[in-house]
């Protein structure tokens, strides 16, 4: 299938602090179908250009379309209802809420049932949060947390706790999710079974798009690989072809790779 038409998609998007150029111009197409690496040494930009796409930085010049539609001006929670959602490069669990509750404040956007539900049970809202607990055992299962529900995010090892939180970015079943350094803080065996479960959700209409260290990771499991450097793409393609290319070679994969 050709996932351009549902692709998400940023022109000339620019991006400065205080006179530092962060991203300097790019060009970028994430296409539903693939996975996407988005591969760079410490300070290229990668974050920043995850930020520009979810809202929370707005770029000096440049315009992100989803679908064909324009998303600049849109805040992180308008994106968020059109399907964008991301996981945090450190993980942002609450505290106090358990391992289900934390996920099912992913699906919370599709609760309507309003806070007097809390006081004078509804039916809607019983119904509601019944579904949303479904969804969040079944986010929960397929990222192999099964039996966790219930922890604090304290008792759970930190390998864990970002597995908990790309379980809340996939329990709303997104349309584009942007994943910052999934792999963080994984042991080997979680690092495996992280990338079987990312294959098996790359759908034809989903645009996944993975910021990402591990370098077997990326190239084992995406489809097509930006690279930047100082704010800008300095290659893109498939992995073998990013593997061959010599200024990534130099610039990135010589020192880090392996
Ligand atoms: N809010 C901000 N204010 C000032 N500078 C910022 C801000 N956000 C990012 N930067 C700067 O932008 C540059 C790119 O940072 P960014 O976090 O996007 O890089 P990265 O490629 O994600 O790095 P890493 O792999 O270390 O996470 C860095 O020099 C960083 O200091």
């Amino acid at each position: 299938m050709d996932g351009t038409a549902n692709a998400l998609t940023g022109r000339g998007l620019a991006l400065s602090f205080g006179g530092i150029e962060v991203l300097k111009g790019l060009d970028v197409e994430f296409r539903a179908g693939e996975i996407t690496g988005l591969i760079g040494p410490n300070g290229a930009g990668k974050t920043s250009l995850f930020n520009c796409l979810t809202g929370a930085y707005r770029p000096q010049k440049g315009a992100i379309t989803y679908l064909g539609h324009a998303l600049d001006g849109l805040s992180p929670a308008a994106r968020a209802g059109k399907g964008i959602v991301r996981s945090f490069q450190h993980v942002a669990l609450s505290p106090d809420l358990s391992v289900l509750e934390n996920v099912m404040i992913g699906v919370a956007r599709n609760y309507h049932a309003g806070w007097l539900h809390a006081f004078l049970p509804t039916r809607r809202g019983t119904d509601e949060m019944a579904a949303m607990r479904a969804a969040a055992e079944g986010a929960l299962s397929e990222l192999g947390l099964a039996g966790l529900e219930h922890k604090l995010p304290s008792e759970l090892p930190p390998g864990m706790l970002r597995l908990v939180e790309i379980a809340r970015a996939i329990v709303g079943q997104p349309a584009v999710l942007l994943l910052d350094e999934p792999a963080a803080g994984l042991n080997n065996s979680e690092t495996r079974d992280l990338m079987r479960t990312l294959r098996k959700l790359a759908t034809s209409d989903l645009v996944m798009v993975v910021v990402e260290h591990d370098m077997d990771l990326v190239m084992s499991i995406c489809d097509r690989i930006y690279v930047l450097n100082f704010g800008a793409i300095v290659a893109c393609g498939s992995p073998q072809e990013v593997r061959a290319n010599q200024e990534v070679v130099r610039i990135y994969l010589g020192d880090d790779d392996d």
